[in-house]
C-alpha cells in the first residue's frame, strides 16, 4: 500500500482512513480481533505503520500477522500511529498489567523458554506491562497469591505450566477473594465472591486440559493472544468438603474409583514420564476393582440442556448464558432429605465433569455436553460390570458411540452432591444396605474387613483435576461462574470461519 506524498494532509488522510477501514474490517478489528499497533518506522523519507492483527490458522489456533502501511509524510502517518492507538486504548477488556508465574518444572520443563521466546515478546509488542515471578517450589504460586500478591496492580493472572500450576493460582486467588470479602471458605453453604482478576493459561505442562477446554488447542501463541485481546471466559469451581472443612476446589474432573486408582498408581510411577498414565490406566483396567458407597446428589433445576445433549458448549454458548447465576439458586442445600436423590451400590468409577474434559487423547472428553459455565457438573456412575463393557465405555471417549447409552452407565447433571464410601457409612446404613441386598453382603463385609483375602479394597481415592483428595467421603457443590479465564470458548468450526487464512486485501 503506497501513498504518493502531497502536502494537503487533509484529504490524504481520508483517503488513508477509508482505505485503512477497509483493510481492518477484513481483518476483523473492528470485531475486536485486531490485536494491537506494534510500531512506526522511518526508512529513508518513507514511514510505514505496521499493524498487527490476529490471523486464525487450523484447529483453533491464532498467530499473530501484521500489514504495512508506507506513506511518505512522517507527520500523516505519526496521525495515523495515535488515531489508531486511542482506539485502542479505549478498548477497557484488554489487560495493561500482569502477574505471571513460571513453573520451570511442569512439563518439559519448557515453561522458561517459552515465555520468554513466544509470550513475551508479543506482550511487549502490546504494551502490556509484566511482573514475572519464576516459582521455587511447589504452592509458591498459591501461597504469594492468597497472602503477598498486591492484586489491586493488576488487570490478570498468568500461569505458564500445566493443570497443577493453573489450579494453584485458581486456589491462590479463590482463597485471596473470599478473605478480602469476609467469608468463611471452610463452610460447604456459603456462597463464595467470584474472582475479580482473569486468569491466563500459557500451556507448558504435560496435558494442560484446561487450556485445551477453552482455548481448543495447546498453544503458547495462541494462548498469549487470547489474553492481549482481553477475551473472557466464565467458569464454575466445585468446592469439596469433608465434615465442613474445605479440601479442595476442582474445575474439571473428580474421579473415584478407576480415575482415582489410575492417579494413585500413576504418581508412584512418576520416573515412567507421561507414559506413566498409559501404563497405570491399563493395569487399572486389568485390576478391575469396584467400591461400594452412597452417592446422594440435588438435580440441576430449571437449566435447560442434558449430559445427552448433541449440542456442545462452545464460544459464546446459549446454555451457559441461559443458566447462568440465578440469586435463588446460589443457595441452594442439603435442607431435608427429600429433595436430594440417593443411589447405594457397587461402582466401577464416579465421576463428575464440570467441563467436556476433552483432551488430545479424549477429543470429545468425559462428559462431551458438559458446559463451562453453567453452573453444573454432570455426575457419571459407572455401576460395576464385566472388564468387557467397561472397555466398551472406556472406547466410546474416543469414537463417536455415546458412552452414556450402557445400562450400566447413568449420567446426572447437578448442582451438588456428596459420597460416603460404604466403610463410612454409619450402622444404620449398613444394616439398612443388608436388608436392601440380602446377605450377600455378609461375606463381602467380612472380606473388606479382612483384605488379606485378596478381595477388592474397600476404598479408593478421589482424583481431584490431577491431584489425590486425603477424604473420600466428600460433599461438592457447584459455584457458578467464579472465575475468568482469558479465553473465550472453542470457537465453532474454526476451519471454516471467514476470517481464516491470510486476509486478501484488493485496492
Ligand atoms: N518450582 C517448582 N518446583 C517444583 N514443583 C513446582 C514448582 N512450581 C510449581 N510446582 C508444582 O508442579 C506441579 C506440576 O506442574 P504443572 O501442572 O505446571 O506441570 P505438569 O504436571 O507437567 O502438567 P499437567 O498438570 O498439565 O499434567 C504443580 O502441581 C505445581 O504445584
Amino acid at each position: 500500500l503506497g501513498l504518493s506524498g502531497s502536502s494537503e494532509l487533509s484529504p490524504l488522510c481520508s483517503i488513508f482512513y477509508l482505505m485503512s477501514v477497509s483493510v481492518l474490517e477484513r481483518t476483523n478489528i473492528l470485531k475486536r480481533k485486531f490485536l494491537t499497533l506494534l510500531f512506526v518506522k522511518t526508512k529513508w523519507r518513507l514511514c510505514c505503520v505496521s499493524v498487527s492483527y490476529v490471523e486464525r490458522c487450523q484447529q483453533h489456533r491464532w498467530r499473530c500477522a501484521a500489514v504495512t502501511f508506507t506513506c511518505p509524510d512522517g507527520g500523516l502517518c505519526q496521525s495515523w500511529v495515535g488515531a489508531i492507538a486511542e482506539q485502542l486504548a479505549a478498548i477497557t477488556s484488554r489487560p495493561r498489567r500482569l502477574l505471571i508465574y513460571i513453573n520451570p518444572y511442569g512439563g518439559k520443563r519448557q515453561g522458561g523458554r517459552v515465555y520468554e521466546q513466544k509470550v513475551a515478546p508479543l506482550f511487549a509488542q502490546a504494551a502490556i506491562s509484566t511482573h514475572v515471578i519464576v516459582t521455587e517450589h511447589a504452592n509458591h504460586a498459591r501461597d504469594h497469591l492468597r497472602t503477598d500478591a498486591e492484586l489491586k496492580k493488576y488487570d490478570g493472572v498468568v500461569c505458564v505450566g500445566g493443570d497443577g500450576m493453573f489450579s494453584e493460582i485458581v486456589h491462590g486467588l479463590i482463597w485471596r477473594t473470599q478473605m478480602d470479602s469476609s467469608l468463611d471458605p471452610n463452610s460447604p453453604d456459603e456462597t463464595l465472591t467470584s474472582c475479580s482478576l482473569r486468569i491466563g493459561i500459557i500451556p507448558a505442562g504435560s496435558t494442560d486440559c484446561i487450556c485445551f477446554a477453552t482455548v481448543g488447542t495447546n498453544d503458547p501463541v495462541t494462548s498469549a493472544l487470547h489474553i492481549i485481546v482481553g477475551d473472557s471466559q466464565p467458569m464454575d469451581v466445585c468446592s469439596i468438603h469433608h465434615n465442613n472443612t474445605f479440601l479442595r476446589y476442582s474445575v474439571s474432573l473428580l474421579g473415584y474409583g478407576f480415575y482415582g486408582d489410575v492417579l494413585t498408581d500413576s504418581e508412584r510411577k512418576r520416573w515412567m514420564g507421561p507414559v506413566r498414565y498409559d501404563f497405570s490406566g491399563l493395569k487399572m483396567f486389568l485390576t478391575h476393582h469396584y467400591y461400594e458407597g452412597t452417592v446422594s446428589y440435588l438435580p440441576a433445576r430449571g437449566v435447560v440442556g442434558t449430559p445427552r445433549d448433541a449440542a456442545r458448549c462452545r464460544s459464546g454458548c446459549v446454555v451457559c448464558q441461559h443458566n447462568g447465576p440465578k440469586p435463588s439458586e446460589r443457595a441452594e442445600k442439603y435442607e431435608t432429605d427429600d429433595c436430594g436423590e440417593t443411589i447405594r451400590g457397587k461402582f466401577l468409577a464416579i465421576n463428575a465433569a464440570s467441563m467436556s474434559c476433552a483432551c488430545p487423547r479424549s477429543p470429545k472428553g468425559l462428559s462431551p455436553a458438559a458446559h463451562l459455565a453453567d453452573g453444573t457438573t454432570d455426575l457419571i456412575l459407572v455401576r460395576k460390570c464385566s472388564r468387557f463393557d467397561f472397555l466398551r465405555h472406556l472406547l466410546r471417549h474416543t469414537n463417536k458411540e455415546d458412552q452414556f447409552d450402557l445400562n450400566f452407565v447413568e449420567v446426572h447433571r447437578v448442582v451438588r452432591f456428596r459420597f460416603m464410601p460404604r466403610h463410612c457409612q454409619s450402622d444404620s446404613d449398613l444394616e439398612l444396605d443388608l436388608l436392601e441386598n440380602g446377605k450377600r453382603q455378609i461375606f463381602g463385609q467380612i472380606c473388606r474387613d479382612h483384605p488379606a483375602c485378596g478381595c477388592a479394597p474397600a476404598y479408593s481415592s478421589w482424583n481431584c483435576d490431577g491431584e489425590i483428595l486425603t477424604h473420600t467421603a466428600i460433599d461438592v457443590r457447584v459455584h457458578c461462574r467464579l472465575i475468568k479465564l482469558f479465553a473465550r470458548g472453542i470457537e465453532e468450526s474454526c476451519d471454516a470461519h471467514p476470517y481464516r487464512g491470510k486476509p486478501k486485501f484488493v485496492f
